[in-house]
Formats: structure tokens, sequence, C-alpha cells
């Protein structure tokens, strides 16, 4: 395993580590579960939910975009992939890389942002799956890569081809509206080492965006796919409501750029091109969506490059705390 990537920082592995989607409709009710547990999501989000992934065959895009990421790496250590939710799931993955002899692995995680949800409970999900296997492998998780060039000119290239779909006569007035998931304001607040990093990395990463698409083009970053009870704020506005604002103000058309995502995951395919796409048809207004980062040549080799860094220094055990665990 003398790999010439990652020799410096001493890794014999990489392992993907995602979020997990289910792949067929008897997955689906066991994966929401898991993603909810001790977290507060009231039962009608759920079964709500749960309708989004039935339209699509209980299949989400996520885990075949986590197979066609690593087919597309190109780095010469073994790969392994685990997930927080659903198969492969992480501890099973932990327990294979430790019976393979993985001594110390690099952990690129499919979050490209600070906040617990992206961040912590990630390093959370590690640690729990190390100390359910005797003898696991040093896991040393990738820094974050938000503003990284790699994601930027991919997502750059994404809003391009977007725009350019665009009919011409609205081309040069369209907006880009830039997407996240919300998160509870509470969240928010602690993310990252100082406070409120999650809302900053977003802004930050869509500004370069923007400064190589179009310096100077009107943009906004908005959020979608809410969850929990209605009584706990969360990030706003939300897409949808922003969307008829801009219609309102006579913006005559838009580009989603899901900025927030690093690959298709149902919150696009369903909130963004089933919805937010329905009102703004509704509206009359037309509207493109620009790809994720997925296999983006330029995403795919930013992987290896972070591989190539000195090994970064953990987080501070302060930032990104979790919130309170609430029963549903
Ligand atoms: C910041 C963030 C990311 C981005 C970072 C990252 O990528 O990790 C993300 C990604 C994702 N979120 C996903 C799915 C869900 N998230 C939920 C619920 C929640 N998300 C939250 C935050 C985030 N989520 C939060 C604070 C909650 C409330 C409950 C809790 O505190 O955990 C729920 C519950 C039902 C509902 O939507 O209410 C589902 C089903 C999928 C998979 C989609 C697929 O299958 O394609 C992905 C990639
Ligand atoms: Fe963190």
């Amino acid at each position: 395993m003398g790999s010439t990537t990652g020799s410096d920082a001493g890794y014999d592995a990489l392992l993907v580590v995602s979020f997990g989607g289910p792949e067929g409709p008897e997955d689906v009710m066991p994966f929401l579960e898991n993603v909810v547990r001790g977290r507060g999501v009231p039962r009608e989000r759920l079964l709500e939910v749960e309708a989004h992934y039935q339209r699509f065959g209980g299949v989400s895009p996520i885990n075949r975009q986590c197979r066609e990421l690593i087919d597309a790496l190109d780095v010469d250590l073994p790969i392994y992939w685990g997930n927080r939710n659903w198969h492969p799931f992480l501890e099973d993955t932990v327990r294979r890389m430790k019976e393979d002899g993985v001594r110390r692995a690099a952990a690129f995680v499919t979050a490209a942002y600070r906040s617990y949800s992206s961040c912590r409970q990630y390093l959370d999900d590690i640690d729990r799956a190390r100390a359910a296997v005797p003898g696991a492998p040093e896991i040393v998780k990738l820094r974050h890569y938000y503003d990284h060039p790699g994601f930027v000119a991919a997502m750059a290239d994404h809003t391009r081809e977007a725009l350019a779909t665009l009919p011409e006569d609205v081309r040069t007035g369209a907006r880009l509206v830039f997407t996240a998931h919300s998160i509870p304001v509470s969240m928010a607040r602690t993310a990252g080492p100082s406070g409120g990093a999650y809302e900053a990395e977003l802004r930050e990463t869509a500004r370069l965006v923007v400064e190589q698409v179009d310096a100077g083009r009107p943009w906004d970053l908005v959020w979608q796919s809410r969850s929990g009870p209605p009584q706990v704020p969360w990030l706003e506005p939300d897409v949808c409501d922003h969307l008829e604002a801009l219609h309102a103000e006579g913006v005559p058309a838009v580009t989603l750029v899901p900025i927030g995502f690093v690959s298709d995951h149902m919150e696009v395919v369903y909130d963004l091109d089933t919805e937010a796409a329905d009102l703004a048809g509704k509206l009359g207004m037309p509207l493109t969506r620009a790809a994720t980062a997925g296999t983006h040549p330029r995403f795919v080799s930013m992987v290896a490059e972070l591989l190539a860094e000195p090994a970064p220094a953990p987080c501070p055990g302060t930032c990104c705390p979790a919130p309170a665990r609430r029963p549903s």
C-alpha cells in the first residue's frame, strides 16, 4: 500500500462517510427512523417525507452518487464507504477495515460546511463506530472543503450551464438563488469554533462561485427542507417563499444553485426539482437548477488534493455542539 497520495500524512485507506439513503420502498421507514431517532421530528413531517421518497420508488439518489464518486476517485489507496443512516453502515465498514488490516484512514465526509449535522455528528458517528470495533483503525477526518477551488470550480461550471439554459430574453435579469439545508437557528448560532460558521461558510462559497460565473450579478442564499417541530425556529427564508417574493418584485427568472449539497439527494430531486419547479411553473417564472458537484472532475480531484495535505488539526471539542435530544 505504499502510495504517493496521502503518504505524507501516513494514510493507508480512504473512507468515504455519507448520510445514506433508502434504495427501495421497504427501506424508507426504517431509514427515516434512523435519521430522526431522538430528534423530535413530528410524525406528520415523517409521513410527508416518506411520501417524497415513495414518489421515487423509495430510492434516494444519494447512494448511487456515492458509488459514482468512489468509482471516479483516482487515489492510490483502498477506498471504503460507510453511512450514518443506511447500508453500508459505518460500523460494518469500520469492522471490515479492521479485518483488512487498515491502521490509519482518512475520512472524506460528503458534507462541506460546519454545523452539528454536517460536522460534529459525523465525528460522533465515526467515534461510535470505532468504539464498537475493538482494534479499529485510526480515522482522521479531512478538513472542510467549502472554499476549496475544486468544489468552487465544479459549482461555478454547473451554475454557468444552468444559467445558459434559461430562455435568452430573461437570462440577463435572472437571479442566482443559492440553497442549503435549513437547520435550527440555535444550531446555526453554535456552528464552528466561534459560532455562525454554517451560514458564513455557505455565503463565502456562494460569493466565490458568483465571482467566477458573473461577478456583479445579484444573488441570494436561502434555505430548504426545513424539518423539526413548527415552534422551533429554523433558518429562513424558505426557497419557495423566496421564489414568490422574487416573482412579486419582478425578477424575470431564477437559477437555483444547491450549494449546500455535494451530490443529488432527495432534497434536491424533490424539494427543488419537484416542489420549487412546480411553484415556478405556476408563477410563470422560468427556473433552472445547477447540477450538484457530483463527479465533476475538479470535485473528484479535490479529494486527492485533500489526501495529500498534512493531516488537519482535529475540530476543537467545543465546536458544533449537539442540540438537546428530544423524544419524537
Ligand atoms: C445540515 C444538514 C445536511 C447537509 C449536510 C449533510 O449532507 O450531512 C443534511 C443532509 C441530509 N439530510 C437528509 C435527510 C433528512 N434530513 C432530515 C432531518 C434533518 N436534517 C438536518 C440537517 C441537515 N441534513 C437537520 C438539522 C434535521 C432535523 C433532524 C436532525 O437533527 O437530524 C430528515 C428527517 C425528515 C425531515 O426531512 O424532516 C431526513 C430524511 C439527507 C439524505 C437525503 C436523501 O435520502 O437523499 C441528507 C444528505
Ligand atoms: Fe465542527
